[in-house]
């Protein structure tokens, strides 16, 4: 099947023909026998750079009216608003913006981008404009599996589904073991495909070779491995310096931020200098210099960057259009890159497979080590691509069976999971769309869970939960099993924030309204958003615990909680760490010193402003709602937000 066939304008077949794309992949060929161009329901469940985008654009394109396209992350929003806003006569929004709007002007668009959770806040604030949606995309649906992202991700579309009857729904999928079930649940026709535009060869390193599942073989020349040398670095090094003489380029994954860092490092000792690393070196130390920063700079110049999330958006962007276009030869990477952005390369290395949980060292799971793999190969560029896992003799075998000879695992739901209910369950309530739990049942009905679960009986739990939200004073449950949001509840749903986190903003609230005026402060209101669960954690290394202790117990009066009174006396602790890093900010504190100061990336300090930020919000919000003259949240946040929008630029790295 080729482009000139396809039922889009001849503007967009030029627009194909420009990109060097004239005949269909066959999974898109699939695709379009299977309805995409005619309102169809498809679920395409095909490898890593198989051409998924373009059946999301034939669907979104050939639909009677607007589109939503959910991608998983907001790095990935940006990506595909850029992408879908080349495509002509088109227009384009992308939702980035706060949580407790119903972003009406994005009706306006033809092609909306957005996350999962910007578009059920978007519906909780009663948002119009999903009742005129033609099409929604879902890309990476196998996240339905995720914790936190499974549930909602599935709520969201079954609500979409019920309150734009008929639309058209395309969802797009990693190659998982029960494609299937996504593809009845949607009532869609699967694709399933394991065609890739480069072949693939996948391998495990052991004793000096890597043995691959075409039965091919390549000997590696690992170099001396000195008593201070990491055995896999040294086996990981070879591996890139052995691509890099073929003319190819390297991702090398890893598990942690450090990791990456550590390892780009070793092998910019290695690496080559070039005017064009140079310059982009430049760009980067343009953009600002911390330690991160300069030590990226400094791998850049010889041609091996490196990429996690605590790296500034620009410093990510930079290296990410550094390898693209060819300059930086070698990327080692968190996982995180793999799920995400799209920077093919001819080898990828995954030198660790398994990542510290928290608690143990465990296995990384095959979907997401076959999505690492499953970068090797660029169309056009390389005649195949080669993914190699590092093992060595007590681990090749369970390597092998793991990743190589087994499939990936099946996507299973989430929404069971007490937590997740508990925030659905307030959410359509307070939204208006059950007012009893028979009603609630009959909602989760069109669920995932339901379907894969058809003889769970959820009426007990359900029960159970209405009780806790009612304990926490966000729902009242009547006798008769009617289920009634409070002002409270209405006003946590909107501001999309956790029940539990709206719990403890309450009773923060009521404690701050008993305290010596003198003593709040906005360390107050920054301390209480930090403990809550909306808040991500922070990481207490050993040398500084003692230092924090001493900053909690100068500052004992102005915190809602005190140590004794806290559940858990070390998620305390980094509450308090991460109220005063945000207190410095806003008090002008430069990124580059407080990354030094407290030992956290770069990219962590503006995500944590932009959280921080929301929950002051939510706090302000439910301050309003009980109301209670508490002014806190709404200095604290403005505080925080005039430092964003003042001095940011001068203070970035
Ligand atoms: N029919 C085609 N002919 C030639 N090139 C194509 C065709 N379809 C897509 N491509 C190119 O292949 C590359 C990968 O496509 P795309 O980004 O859609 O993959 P994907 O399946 O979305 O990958 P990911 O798993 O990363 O999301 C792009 O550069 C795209 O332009």
């Amino acid at each position: 099947m080729y482009v000139r066939d396809l039922p889009v304008s001849a503007a967009v077949r030029e627009h194909y023909r420009a990109a060097g794309i004239e005949e269909l992949y066959p999974p898109q060929a699939a695709a379009v026998d299977a309805g995409i161009a005619e309102g169809g329901n498809v679920v395409a469940a095909i490898p890593t750079a198989s051409g998924k985008t373009l059946i999301a654009e034939l669907a979104m394109l050939t639909a009677d009216g607007p589109a939503l396209y959910i991608v998983p992350l907001r790095a990935l929003a940006r990506e595909k608003y850029e992408s879908f806003s080349e495509l002509p006569g088109v227009s384009v929004g992308i939702s980035t913006g706060d949580f407790d709007s119903p972003a009406e002007e994005l009706g306006e668009e033809d092609v909306v981008v957005a996350t999962a959770e910007k578009v059920d806040s978007a519906i909780r604030n009663g948002a119009t404009w999903v009742e005129d949606l033609a099409c929604v995309v879902v890309d990476e649906v196998h996240l339905l599996g995720r914790p936190r992202r499974g549930p909602t991700l599935e709520v969201t579309l079954a609500t979409l589904q019920r309150r734009a009857p008929g639309v058209q729904v395309v969802a797009l999928s990693a190659t998982i073991d029960n494609p299937e079930d996504v593809a009845a649940w949607l009532d869609a026709d699967l694709v399933e495909s394991t065609w890739r535009p480069v072949d693939l060869r996948t391998g495990v390193y052991s004793e000096g070779a890597v043995a691959f599942d075409d039965d091919t073989a390549l000997s590696v020349d690992v170099g001396p491995v000195g008593p201070n040398d990491d055995g896999d670095t040294e086996v990981t090094a070879a591996l890139v310096a052995d691509a890099l003489d073929g003319g190819g380029q390297c991702l090398a994954f890893v598990r942690s931020r450090r990791e990456a860092e550590s390892l780009a490092a070793r092998l910019a000792e290695d690496g080559r200098e070039s005017d064009a690393t140079a310059d982009l070196a430049d760009e980067i130390r343009d953009a600002g210099g911390t330690e991160t920063g300069r030590l990226l700079a400094e791998t850049v110049e010889s041609g091996v960057g490196f990429h996690h999330a605590g790296l500034v958006s620009e410093h990510r962007a930079l290296v990410e259009s550094g390898f693209r276009d060819r300059e930086v030869k070698v990327l080692c990477a968190t996982p995180t890159l793999a799920a995400g952005v799209n920077v093919p390369a001819r080898r990828v290395v995954v030198r660790d497979l398994k990542r510290y949980t928290g608690e143990e060292m465990a296995w990384l799971s095959t979907l997401e080590v076959h999505q690492m793999c499953g970068r090797a190969g660029r169309p056009h560029l390389d005649p195949y691509g080669e993914a190699v896992l590092v093992g060595d003799e007590h681990t090749a075998e369970e390597l092998w069976d793991r990743y190589v000879d087994t499939g990936p695992e099946a996507v299973e739901s989430q929404l069971a999971a007490r937590e997740a209910l508990r925030t659905h369950v307030l959410s359509v309530v307070a939204s208006g769309f059950a007012d009893s739990e028979d009603a609630v049942l009959e909602l989760l009905d069109a669920t995932f869970f339901a379907h894969q679960s058809p003889n769970v009986d959820l009426s007990g739990v359900l029960a159970e939960v209405a009780d806790e939200l009612a304990s926490m004073e966000l729902l009242e449950v009547g006798a008769d099993g009617g289920l009634a949001a409070t002002d409270l509840g209405a006003t946590v749903s909107r501001q999309y924030v956790r029940p539990e986190t709206g719990a403890r903003l309450i009773e923060g609230i009521r404690t701050i309204r008993a305290m010596d005026e003198d003593t709040v402060t906005a360390l107050t209101a920054l301390a209480l958003v930090c403990g809550t669960p909306d808040m991500r954690g922070t990481y207490l290394g050993n040398r500084e615990r003692a230092e924090i202790y001493r900053y909690a117990t100068s500052h004992a009066a102005e915190f809602t909680t005190g140590p004794d009174e806290a559940e858990d006396f070390e998620a305390w602790l980094c509450a308090v760490k991460l109220a005063r890093i945000l207190r410095e900010w806003s008090e002008g504190a430069d990124i580059e010193t407080l990354v030094e100061r407290y030992r956290i990336g770069p990219g962590d300090v503006e995500s944590h402003v932009e959280r921080a930020a929301w929950l002051l919000g939510a706090g302000d919000a439910l301050a309003d709602t009980l109301d209670a003259d508490v002014g806190i949240f709404r200095t604290a946040r403005r505080d925080l937000g005039e430092s964003v929008s003042e001095g940011a630029g001068a203070r970035r790295p």
